[in-house]
C-alpha cells in the first residue's frame, strides 16, 4: 500500500493538494483538498493501464466552472431544505438559500466550497486520507459550530469507504452529508451498457421545485423500477434524466447493498453499501449545455447523462418530514455516516 501527495493546482489563491491511495492490487483512489473531491477511482486493466471509473477533470477550475457538483463532498445537508428554514424546539432557523428560495446541498458555502486540511494514515484495515475543518456558523449559515471530518479509506478488497462525521458544539445543528461522485464504468461516453439494481420499492414524490411532498410512490413496473438489474440509459431516456430519491434500508432489508451498478460490456461493477435510508440517483441531463469536457472525453464535449451519481444520505428535506429520519445533531454530540463503494467484476454472466 502506498500514499502519494502532490500539488494539483491553485484555486482562489489557495494550494490544492491531490492525495492518492494505492492498494496492493494497484487500485488507486485520489482525492483533492478542495471540496474534499473524490477525484479518481482507477482500477488496473489487463493491458497494464488503469481505468478511472469517475467523471473527473484535469484542472481544479473545471470542477468549479459548472453547477453539477462533480464528485464533491456535500454538507452539512445534502438535497433541498424547503424554504431555507426550519423550526426546532420552538426556535426558527433561517439558512442561506441558493435555489428557488430553498437550500440545496449545504447552501452557497457548503462543504464543497472549502479547501480541507488533511492527514493520512496506514493501518491493517487500509489506507486513508482524513480531511478536517472547523466550520463556524458564520461560514455556512447553519446554526452551531462543528468539527467536520471526511475520511476516505481504501482497503485490499478494493472497497472505498467514506466516513463523514461531525462533532457538534453548543447548539443543535443539522447533519446529512453525501458524496456527489459520478460513475461511468464503461469505455463509452454514455451509460448505454450500464445496468443497475437498487434494493428499493419506492421513491419520493416531489413538487415542481423537487421538494418532497412526503408521499412515497411505488415503483413496480415504472422506469424507476430497478429491483432487478435493468438498463440505465433506457430508463434515463424514458424519464429525461434521473433525479430520484429511493427509499432504502427499510425494515427487513437486512444488510443487502443499497445498489449495484455494472457495465455489461466490460464487466466492471460497483457495489454500494450505506447505513442511511435514502439513495438519490442523479444523471446530469443539462450537462451538454454547459461547456463541460471530462478527462475521459479527451477534449470532446461531455454528453448529457454521461455519468450517474449514487448519493447515499438520509432522505431529502428530512427536517420537514416526520418519517424521513432524524438529521438533527444535538449539541455536544457526534454523528458518523458511512458509505462504501466496492469495485469488482461481474462474476456470473446471466
Ligand atoms: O444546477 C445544477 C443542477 O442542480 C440540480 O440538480 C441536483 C439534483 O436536483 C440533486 O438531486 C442532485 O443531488 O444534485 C444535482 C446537482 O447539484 C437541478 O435539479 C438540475 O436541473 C440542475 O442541472
Amino acid at each position: 500500500m502506498d500514499i502519494l501527495q502532490h500539488t494539483f493546482g491553485r484555486y482562489q489563491n489557495e494550494k490544492v493538494t491531490e492525495i492518492t491511495l494505492v492498494n496492493d492490487n494497484g487500485v488507486e483512489v485520489s482525492c483533492l483538498t478542495m471540496g474534499a473531491i473524490w477525484h479518481r477511482f482507477a482500477v488496473p486493466e489487463n493491458d497494464g493501464t488503469k481505468k478511472n471509473l469517475l467523471l473527473s477533470f484535469d484542472g481544479i477550475d473545471d470542477y468549479y466552472s459548472n453547477n453539477q457538483n462533480i464528485c464533491k463532498s456535500i454538507g452539512r445537508v445534502a438535497g433541498r431544505i424547503k424554504g431555507a428554514s426550519y423550526d426546532l424546539d420552538g426556535k426558527h432557523y433561517q439558512l442561506p438559500a441558493n435555489e428557488n428560495g430553498n437550500t440545496l446541498h449545504g447552501g452557497p458555502n457548503g462543504f464543497s466550497t472549502l479547501n480541507w486540511n488533511y492527514s493520512t494514515s496506514i493501518s491493517k484495515n487500509g489506507i486513508s486520507v482524513i480531511f478536517q475543518r472547523k466550520i463556524d456558523e458564520t461560514m455556512d449559515g447553519f446554526p452551531g459550530n462543528i468539527l467536520a471530518t471526511i475520511i476516505y479509506t481504501l482497503n485490499n478488497n478494493n472497497r472505498v469507504t467514506i466516513a463523514y462525521s461531525a462533532m457538534n458544539g453548543k447548539e443543535d445543528t443539522l447533519f446529512n452529508p453525501t458524496c456527489h461522485a459520478y460513475f461511468n464504468l464503461s469505455d463509452r461516453h454514455d451509460l448505454t451498457t450500464h445496468e443497475m439494481q437498487i434494493n428499493s420499492t419506492g421513491i419520493l414524490d416531489v413538487n415542481d421545485q423537487l421538494i418532497p411532498t412526503g408521499e412515497v410512490l411505488p415503483i413496480a413496473n415504472t422506469p424507476y423500477d430497478f429491483r432487478d438489474f435493468s438498463n440505465v440509459a433506457l430508463a434515463v431516456g424514458k424519464v429525461h434524466g434521473l433525479d430520484t430519491a429511493y427509499v432504502v434500508n427499510g425494515p427487513g432489508q437486512g444488510t443487502k447493498p443499497v445498489a449495484i451498478l455494472r457495465d455489461r460490456e466490460s464487466g466492471r461493477q460497483i457495489t454500494v453499501n450505506s447505513d442511511r435510508n435514502g439513495l438519490v440517483v442523479y444523471t446530469p441531463e443539462e450537462i451538454d449545455d454547459q461547456n463541460i469536457s471530462f478527462s475521459r472525453d479527451h477534449g470532446e464535449p461531455a454528453n448529457k447523462n454521461e455519468g450517474i451519481a449514487l448519493e447515499c444520505q438520509m432522505l431529502p428535506d428530512a427536517i420537514h418530514q416526520d418519517n424521513f429520519g432524524d438529521i438533527v445533531l444535538p449539541r455536544y454530540s457526534k454523528q458518523t455516516y458511512r458509505f462504501s463503494f466496492t469495485y469488482d467484476r461481474i462474476k456470473n454472466e446471466d
